[in-house]
C-alpha cells in the first residue's frame, strides 16, 4: 500500500486526479468508479477538463436494489448527473438493481466485468470499513453478489434520502474478488468519520471484519488520506 496524506480534501482530491489524468493519457482502458460524497471533487474535476474519453469504458461498483436508474438515489442518476452527461466514455456500467432476475443481473455484470477488465479502480470507503456495498463479514472471494446492507451503512447513507426508510435495504455490489483484479486502486477517505476504519485498513492485520484491509494484499493500491482520515494511524506502532 502506498499512503499519501494531504493537509485537506482539496489537495488530496488534486493528487487523485493528476493519477487518473496520467493514467488516461497513458491509455487506459477501463476505469472502475465509486459513488459516494467523496469523489464528488474529483468528478467535478474530470469532468470540467476537455477530453476526449472515447476510448474508455467505466464500470460502477454497486448499485441499490429496488432504484431506477431516473430515481435521484440511484447510483445511476448519480454517475449521469456527475460525470456521464459531460464525457464521451465510450461505455459506461452500472448495476441494474431493478432487474427482474438479480441473480441473473449479479452473472451479467461479472461477465461484463471479464470483459473489461479494470485497469484503475476508484473506491472509497464506509466508515465500517466497506469497499462497494462489501459489508464486513463478506468474504475475499465473493464475486457480484446482492447484498444486505447494515444498520450502520444504511443509517452512514440516509443523508442522501428524504426519511430513513426511504434507504434500501440491499444492493447489487461488485464483490471483493473483483473489486482486487483490478490492475491498481486509488482508494479515498476523507475526514474523521473514516479514521477508524482507514486505522484498521492500514494498522491492523487483514480481516473480513474490515473489508478495506484486504487491500494491503493488493499489489498497487494507492490510499489518498486527507489528514483527519489519517489521524488515527501509526498510534500501534
Ligand atoms: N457504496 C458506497 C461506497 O462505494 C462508498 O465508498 C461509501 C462512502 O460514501 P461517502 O464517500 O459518502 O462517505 O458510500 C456508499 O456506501
Amino acid at each position: 500500500m502506498n499512503v499519501l496524506i494531504f493537509d485537506s480534501p482539496k489537495e488530496a482530491t488534486e493528487a487523485a486526479f493528476d493519477i487518473v489524468m496520467k493514467r488516461l493519457e497513458a491509455g487506459l482502458k477501463t476505469i472502475g468508479l465509486a459513488t459516494g460524497s467523496t469523489p464528488l471533487k474529483l468528478y467535478e474535476k474530470l469532468r470540467s477538463m476537455d477530453i476526449d474519453v472515447s476510448h474508455v469504458t467505466t464500470v460502477n461498483l454497486d448499485e441499490y436494489v429496488g432504484l431506477e436508474p431516473s430515481d435521484p438515489q440511484s447510483y445511476n442518476y448519480y454517475m449521469n448527473e456527475e460525470l456521464f452527461k459531460y464525457m464521451n466514455f465510450s461505455a459506461t456500467y452500472i448495476p441494474n438493481g431493478v432487474a427482474e432476475d438479480l441473480e441473473k443481473e449479479c452473472e451479467r455484470y461479472e461477465e461484463i466485468l471479464k470483459n473489461h477488465p479494470v485497469d484503475l479502480q476508484i473506491l472509497g470507503m464506509g466508515p465500517n470499513g466497506h469497499i462497494g456495498f462489501n459489508e464486513p463479514g463478506t468474504s475475499f472471494d465473493s464475486v457480484t453478489h446482492i447484498t444486505e446492507l447494515t444498520p450502520s451503512t444504511r443509517e452512514a447513507n440516509k443523508r442522501f434520502f428524504e426519511k430513513e426508510e426511504d434507504v434500501p435495504t440491499k444492493a447489487i455490489t461488485m464483490g471483493i474478488s473483483s473489486i482486487m483484479s483490478a490492475k491498481e486502486v486509488l482508494m479515498l477517505a476523507f475526514g474523521e468519520a473514516k479514521a477508524e476504519a482507514v486505522r484498521r485498513m492500514i494498522d491492523e492485520p487483514v480481516t473480513v471484519d474490515c473489508p478495506a484491509s484486504v487491500l494491503q494484499n493488493h499489489s498497487n493500491a494507492v490510499i489518498i488520506l486527507d489528514k483527519e482520515a489519517a489521524s488515527k494511524l501509526g498510534r500501534n506502532k
